[in-house]
Order: C-alpha cells, then structure tokens, then sequence
C-alpha cells in the first residue's frame, strides 16, 4: 500500500478510523499489563489517536510513528501543545511532555530508535496493512522490540467477502501465526460492536467483531 494513499486520506479528511474518544478495550485491558508508570510504549501508525494521549494521562511516555505531517501536527494542535520539532535518520520527531511522534515511515524505524519502550499499542495499525506488508509489519518492525516488551493488540474481524479493506480482517489464527514465532499471545476479549458501526452495515457487513489481545515478547 502506497503512502500516498494515507497521505491523500489525510489531506482530504477521509479519516473515519478516527476516534474521538480512547479505545475502550485499550482502558479496560491496558491496566492487566502491569506496565509501571513512565514505561515507554509504541504506539505504531499512530495517527491523531487518543489514545496517546490517554497512555500518557496514565503516567506512561509514548512514542508514536506516523507517516503524515497533516496528523502529526493536528495531534499536537489539537491538544492546546507547541512541540520541539527536530530531524534525524528516522524522521522528523516532534516532542511536547511525555509524547513523542515521529513523522516518518515505521518501517525505517531501527532497534535503536525502539530500544527503550518496553510496552507497544496497536489499534487499527496491524489491521490498516495489507497481508504480505502485515507479515513485514510483524517480522520486521514489531522484531525491533526488545525481549519482554508487554502490549495490547487491537484486531477487528468480519466476513472478508463482505467489504474491502482497510481496514481489513484479521483472525485469531492469522495473529497466532504472525506473533507465534517471537510473542506469547493471549486473546482478552472479543466484542461485538456491528450496532455502534453504521458504516460497515451500510457497506454490507452482517458481522463485526473487535478482538483484544495480550502480546509478551520472548
Ligand atoms: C487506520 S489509521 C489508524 C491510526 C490510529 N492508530 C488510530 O487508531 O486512529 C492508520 C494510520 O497509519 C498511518 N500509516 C500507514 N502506513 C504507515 C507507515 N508505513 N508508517 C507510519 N505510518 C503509517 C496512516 O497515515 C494512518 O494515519
């Protein structure tokens, strides 16, 4: 998937995934990690999401990556903050208080640039990619995360025939098979959420559950 189709989303406010509120499995389960406060935690194709902002109100730092400059700086504007801006190797990193966002590409980010965050958050990250760049995503990019790094995976899953991604849908055995090698996996909770999505009814889809999991890297 090319960048500038997340890019021309952006800049035409195509940005449904959006929420205007933190994931509710992400306050219910995210707790049950036991990550102590001031832990770094990565939160990949991060977009403007709030739930940034909700990990830090918890007294974590957040790394955040994301490819577009218009959500990076919505993100910052929108919260009333002014960042440092400054470049490297990585992209472009804009930091105020204990959030940092990188403008860039995840796939450039090295073990160096993920080495100290020891807990990850996903929400429509993993499930925005394609298969073959979500085995890359995983193998690659997620291998970067140091041994025993702790984090919740947010998946979504609906009949795949009904409805072209993204975002798309994402099984249990497919997230086994993904992580399997190098992560513990545990399935937290699956939760029917087809009446509070309009959208995906309106596009056809007669099913849609979002799936919580538990990932403890080896
Ligand atoms: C479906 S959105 C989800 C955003 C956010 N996680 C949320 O819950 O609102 C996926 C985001 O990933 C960004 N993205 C896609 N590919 C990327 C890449 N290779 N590196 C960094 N960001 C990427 C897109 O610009 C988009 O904002």
């Amino acid at each position: 998937m090319h960048p500038d189709f997340w890019l021309q989303r952006w800049s035409e406010n195509r940005i449904g995934f959006h929420q205007d509120a933190p994931t509710p499995l992400l306050m219910e389960h995210w707790p049950g990690l036991g990550l102590p406060g001031g832990t770094r935690i990565f939160v990949p194709l991060a977009g403007k999401s709030l739930d940034m902002l909700w990990l830090a109100a918890q007294g974590y730092r957040v790394l955040g990556v994301e490819l577009s400059r218009q959500a990076v700086e919505a993100f910052f504007d929108e919260h009333g903050s002014t960042p440092e801006r400054r470049e490297s190797r990585h992209g472009f990193h804009y930091t105020a208080g204990p959030i940092e966002l990188i403008q860039g590409d995840a796939f450039d980010l090295d073990a160096e640039a993920l080495a100290g965050c020891e807990g990850v958050f996903d929400r429509a990250a993993l499930i925005a990619l394609p298969p073959d760049l979500r085995r890359r995503y995983v193998h690659e990019l997620y291998a970067r995360l140091p041994s025993g790094c702790r984090g919740l995976l947010v998946t979504l899953e609906y009949p795949p025939h009904e409805k072209a991604g993204p975002p798309f849908p994402v099984g249990e055995d497919e997230v086994r098979d993904l992580y399997g090698r190098d992560w513990t996996v545990e399935l937290l909770e699956r939760r029917d959420i087809l009446d509070s999505q309009p959208g995906f009814v309106t596009e056809g889809v007669t099913s849609l559950e979002t799936v919580a999991y538990r990932l403890q890297r080896r």
